[in-house]
Formats: structure tokens, C-alpha cells, sequence
């Protein structure tokens, strides 16, 4: 291998050598009250936010906190290779970017920013159904970038399977179906100012793009844009589907396909059982079910459930490189990263994604080499003890 994630360490000292700083600091935990603080707390709040009194996303915090790492020594970590196979694609790191929608209430570049950036540092993008970017234009802004497409299931199957068609004529090569959004949560902080960036078309490309879509509206989007948001918000998602509908998608898909909001272990048997070839392990980021089980407390039941017939993702409250570590120890395949990116781009565009990644990733490289472990592959359970509660 070239060289090591770790090695942005010593760039970072060695640029300090001419008095350079880096432009955005490098706790991404830090990024948040940054970006309220710059780009006000309009969009930051909406980003910010999660369900009811926020418990959830505090509850992925504290099991990713109380979980602490028990370092090994003396094992010969100078040769390190973060890569690891995931879906069949071999990846440089155990990270991909989560699918966010919206992302122009962020930063005017929006989805293609933020996928030039996964795709210059070797990191999967998945983009969202509700981008503010169409899918083949964001395709196009990632050259050979990995790429996996996130589906808000569509009421309407001939738009859902326009959407297939569509992705997979754009090079997305995975499918991931997002189930833990039938309905959007009871979110105080959005309700108490009214805001939701769907109602003023912002995450609309997608389908305002689509024929199917448009076949379905009486005039053309710039003659009718409330109408056409009014048949978004329909379209959008679907409470009534169970999981005897997964054949459809197995029917018009022939990538992987992985379901992200898994949190039963019941259901992670389920999804295996309908042909599915992964999950996430995730709570929206405490965006959805209010008082719902932390992801990383979720993992190990899931984890076991999967065995070795589904790769298990997950997602949800992950800042540091010693999280990512966590979530691997506890049996994740890899990680999505959710808030940090979409803060790094406001802030800095798609420098500043690219600094969110390279940043998570020498740490990673860092806590994994100083506690003994040559690879993402290498922790287990056995690696990590609980604080008591
Ligand atoms: C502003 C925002 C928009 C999101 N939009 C989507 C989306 O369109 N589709 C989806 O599957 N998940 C969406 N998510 C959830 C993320 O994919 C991911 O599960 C979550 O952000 C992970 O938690 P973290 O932010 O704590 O890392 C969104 C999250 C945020 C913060
Ligand atoms: O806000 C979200 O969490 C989310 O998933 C979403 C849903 C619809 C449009 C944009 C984002």
C-alpha cells in the first residue's frame, strides 16, 4: 500500500510548517455548532434535528460512548490496509457517505459536491432518493466514483420502477431501500418554525425529472410547482407496504440490494429470507422513532441475526475515528456517515467532505494502529468493554 490514511496527520503538521491551519477543525464533532454558527439555524436546525426531544440521537451517542476500546500492544501494525470488501466492490476504508437529502438548504454545489468528494477519496456515495440534484447529473459529477442509489419507495410503481431503471442506467450499482420512513416523525424542532424544505420543492429533481412521475400531473411542473409538490408528497412513500413487496424490487433490480432502518433482529432474518443482501443497522440518526433503541445497541442482536447471509452496515450518531472502530468491533461490515459530511460541505463545499473523510479515516487508521489491529476486519466484541451504567 501507498501510504496510510494516518499519513493527513503529519500533511496537517507539515503544511503548519508555512503557518497553514486546517480551514475546518478536525473534532467533526465540533462541525455542528460551526455550521449553525455560518450558515445560521434554519438549515443547520433542519440537519440537526431528530425526532420528539431528541433522545434517540442522544441515546446513539451514549452506546457508542459507554462503550470504550481495551488496546493491544506489541502487534505489529506498520503494514495497515484499511480496505474491505462490502456488496461485492472492494473498498479503500470501512465508510461510505449516507444518503441525505436536500442538500442545497447546505451549500449551492449541493449532491454533486459532496459525491465529487466521496469519489476523490475512493468513498462510496449514496444518494438520495429526495436529492436536490438529479441522479444521472450526480452520476455524471463522479466519474468512476462508487456509487449506490437510496430509494424512497415510491407509491406509484411505475415511478419506482423508472427509478430502478433510471439508477441503474446511471451506474449506480447498489440499491439501498430505506424503510424506517413510511411517514416523516413528529420533529418539534422543524413543526415550532413551520419548516419543511420538500413543501418549497427543494429535493424534488428526482422525481420532477422523471416521466413517470410527470405523467402523472394535469399541467407541467413550472405551470403547476404546488400541484407537483402536492404529488411528490404523495408519491414520496408508502405506509402500506409489507414485506411480501420485496419480490418487486428483487424483480426490477439486479444489484445488491440492502435495507437500511433494521434495528429487530427478527427482521434482519426477514430480509434475508426475501433475498436481500444487506442491511443497515440504523436509526435515521434518531430522525424517526422517538425513545427507539440506540443503533449501536441494536447492532450486536442484528449482527448475530445476519450471520452470514446479510453484510451488515450501520449508521447513526458515528463522529470519531474510535466510533467507526466501535461499530466494526461490534460486528459492522463498515460505516455510513450521516451529519458530519453534510456540515463539512456546508461549511467548505467539497473540500470541506473531503476533510470530514480524511479526517475520520486517520483517525480510524490511527486508533486501529494503536490498539493493536492491522485491518477494519480485526476487532471483535472481545476488543471493547462497557462502562457501568
Ligand atoms: C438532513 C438529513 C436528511 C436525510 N435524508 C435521508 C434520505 O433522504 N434518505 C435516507 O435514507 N436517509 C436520510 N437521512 C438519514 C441518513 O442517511 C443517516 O441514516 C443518518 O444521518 C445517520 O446518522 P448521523 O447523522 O448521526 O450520522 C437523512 C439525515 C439527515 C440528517
Ligand atoms: O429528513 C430526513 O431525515 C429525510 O429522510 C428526508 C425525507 C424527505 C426529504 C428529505 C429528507
Amino acid at each position: 500500500m501507498a501510504g496510510h490514511w494516518a499519513d493527513f496527520q503529519y500533511e496537517i503538521y507539515l503544511n503548519g510548517m508555512t503557518g497553514a491551519v486546517p480551514r475546518l477543525p478536525t473534532d467533526l464533532s465540533r462541525l455542528e455548532e460551526l455550521a449553525e454558527h455560518r450558515l445560521g439555524p434554519g438549515p443547520v436546525g433542519y440537519v440537526a434535528g431528530s425526532a420528539g426531544t431528541g433522545s434517540t440521537a442522544d441515546a446513539n451517542r451514549a452506546a457508542l460512548d459507554r462503550r470504550r476500546i481495551v488496546p493491544r500492544m506489541l502487534r505489529d501494525v506498520r503494514e495497515r490496509d484499511l480496505s474491505v470488501e462490502v456488496l461485492g466492490r472492494a473498498l479503500p476504508a470501512p465508510l461510505a457517505l449516507a444518503p441525505v437529502g436536500v442538500l442545497s438548504i447546505m451549500h449551492p454545489e449541493a449532491e454533486p459536491a459532496a459525491a465529487r468528494a466521496a469519489a476523490a477519496q475512493g468513498v462510496p456515495y449514496v444518494l438520495s432518493s429526495a436529492s436536490s440534484t438529479p441522479m444521472e447529473q450526480v452520476a455524471e459529477a463522479m466519474g468512476d466514483g462508487e456509487r449506490w442509489f437510496q430509494l424512497y419507495w415510491p407509491k406509484d410503481r411505475e415511478v419506482a420502477r423508472s427509478f430502478l431503471h433510471r439508477a441503474k442506467a446511471a451506474g449506480y450499482s447498489a440499491l439501498f431501500v430505506t424503510l424506517d420512513t413510511p411517514l416523516l416523525s413528529w420533529r418539534p424542532r422543524d413543526l415550532d418554525r413551520a419548516y419543511l424544505p420538500f413543501l418549497h420543492g427543494v429535493g424534488t429533481a428526482n422525481y420532477f425529472s422523471d416521466p413517470a412521475f410527470r405523467a402523472g400531473l394535469a399541467k407541467p411542473v413550472h405551470e403547476d410547482p404546488n400541484a407537483a409538490v402536492m404529488h411528490f408528497v404523495g408519491m414520496f412513500s408508502d405506509p402500506g407496504k409489507s414485506w411480501p413487496d420485496l419480490a418487486f424490487l428483487r424483480e426490477n433490480w439486479d444489484g445488491p440490494i440492502v435495507l437500511k432502518g433494521v434495528l429487530h433482529p427478527d427482521d434482519a432474518r426477514l430480509a434475508a429470507d426475501a433475498g436481500m443482501d444487506g442491511v443497515v443497522v440504523s436509526n435515521h440518526g434518531g430522525r424517526q422513532v422517538a425513545g427507539s433503541v440506540a443503533a449501536a445497541d441494536a447492532l450486536p442482536r442484528v449482527v448475530e441475526a445476519a450471520g452470514d447471509r446479510l453484510t451488515v452496515l450501520f449508521d447513526s450518531g458515528v463522529r470519531t475515528g474510535d466510533d467507526v472502530f466501535k461499530a466494526l468491533a461490534l460486528g459492522a461490515r463498515a460505516v455510513l456517515l450521516g451529519r458530519p459530511y453534510v456540515y463539512g460541505l456546508g461549511l467548505d463545499g467539497q473540500a470541506g467532505v473531503e476533510h470530514v473523510i480524511r479526517c475520520l479515516l486517520a483517525e480510524l487508521d490511527l486508533t486501529l494502529a494503536l490498539s493493536g489491529h492491522a485491518s477494519p476486519r480485526s476487532p471483535g466484541p472481545a476488543d471493547l468493554v462497557e462502562d457501568p451504567v
